[in-house]
């Protein structure tokens, strides 16, 4: 089964989007893996962001990211990659097509609302950076207790 990262930036956490974003990709059937509210160090930035290391906007970026705390999560489910980026729209808000996420309130191509994996390579490498295997949920071993 496919995982992705998908991350809810500063300004969709200050802006209370957590609930409404979360909904969004249980309604499509994908399950949470693991979840957490935290705030990114400077070298996690760098690492994550690594990509775009000399670019107009990397400062930018990444002293937005790590302004104040973020909702970092891994989902799971057929397609989910590229599923994730459908929902989340165009990287710029102006371009995002309405009933996608970023469409719907992203502000600017910098409060963009939230981050997906665009990759099965990039998904393995942020999932890495941001959790222990052990905070993934194995569903496989709890499904004798699961009801639905
Ligand atoms: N010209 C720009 N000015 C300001 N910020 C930008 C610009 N281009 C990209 N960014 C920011 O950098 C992030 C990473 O850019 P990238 O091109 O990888 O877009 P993306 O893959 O759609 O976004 P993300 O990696 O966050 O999912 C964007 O989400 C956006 O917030």
């Amino acid at each position: 089964m496919e995982k992705t990262f998908v991350m809810i930036k500063p300004d969709g956490v200050q802006r209370n989007l957590i609930g409404t974003i979360v909904e969004r990709f249980e309604k499509k059937g994908y399950q949470l893996k693991a979840a957490k509210l935290m705030h990114i160090s400077d070298e996690l930035a760098g690492e994550h962001y690594g990509e775009h290391k000399g670019k107009p906007f990397y400062d930018e970026l990444v002293s937005f990211i790590t302004s104040s705390p973020v909702f970092a999560m891994v989902w799971e489910g057929d397609n989910v990659i590229a599923a994730a980026r459908q929902m989340m729209g165009k990287t710029n808000p102006q371009e995002a097509s309405p009933g996608t996420i970023r469409g719907d309130f992203g502000i600017s191509v910098g409060k963009n609302i939230i981050h997906g994996s665009d990759s099965s390579e990039s998904a393995e490498r942020e999932i890495n950076l941001f959790f222990d295997e052990q905070e993934l949920l194995q569903y496989d071993k709890i499904n004798k207790n699961w009801l639905y």
